[in-house]
């Protein structure tokens, strides 16, 4: 945990993949094992990058599609389950937080925020790689979509990520996709976007509270979406 000890003034949710930190290579190293497993040609990073933010099921799914694998049940939970096997033997093997994201963190909790992670990771990989990275303690609540059987974009995965982190007005939620900037706005929280991340299409035709280029820009921008929601 940190040291603040004040009184807190709002929650502040982060998406994981493509925001807090950049996984595609473990999750396209992963997948490339799948596939070569499977006989079929690897998808390699740039088309996983596509692929990313809906979870491992529809990743697989994703990868399937365009290899024009017809799914089928048996032979899908098959893949699903191998892939999930070897990203488990990797998880932060290469994935790195971006740059300046824990001195940001720092800074946030010092400020008197709340911190919690809303990803469609499933929670145990999240909290592994968190952990890994040293990122884990800025976190009291770490929400996968099996934390409480709800995934984005449904709206409680976020709103109920938030109440467990103590809840208090604002809540801001900062992530890089279609997938978060949906979520966001179904639970009628402000979305900040960050342009780095695994986006399919420019995140402004989304309408986002606001868009960002560097992590290290949220301190400022938060603090003017509070003082925005008060007046
Ligand atoms: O698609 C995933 O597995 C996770 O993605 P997220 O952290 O961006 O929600
Ligand atoms: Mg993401």
């Amino acid at each position: 945990m940190t040291s603040f000890r004040g009184e807190h003034i709002g929650t502040v949710v982060f998406d994981l993949d493509g925001t807090l930190v950049d996984s595609v290579p473990d999750l396209a190293g992963s997948l490339d094992g799948l596939m070569r497993e499977m006989g079929l040609e690897a998808i390699g990073v740039s088309a996983t990058r596509k692929l990313i933010g809906h979870g491992i099921p529809n990743l697989v799914r994703g990868a399937l599609d365009l290899r024009a694998v017809e799914w089928q049940d048996e032979q899908g939970k098959r893949a699903i389950k191998r892939f999930t096997e070897l990203y488990s033997g990797r998880l932060s093997q290469e994935t790195r937080p971006y740059p300046d994201v824990e001195q940001t963190l720092a800074v946030l909790a010092d400020d008197g925020w709340r911190l919690a992670v809303c990803t469609n990771k499933i929670e145990l990989y999240a909290k592994a790689i968190l952990r890994d990275l040293g990122l884990a303690h800025f976190f009291p609540v770490i929400a996968g979509p099996d934390t409480f059987g709800v995934g984005k974009p449904d709206p409680r995965h976020l709103l109920e990520t938030a109440r467990e982190a103590g809840g208090g007005d604002p809540v801001i939620f900062v992530g890089d996709s279609e997938v978060d900037v949906a979520t966001a706005k179904a639970a009628g929280v402000p979305v900040i976007a960050v342009s780095y991340g695994y986006a399919k299409s420019p995140l402004a035709n989304l309408l986002p509270d606001a868009l960002i280029d560097r992590f290290a820009d949220i301190p400022q921008v938060v603090s003017g979406l509070a003082k925005a929601g008060a007046s």
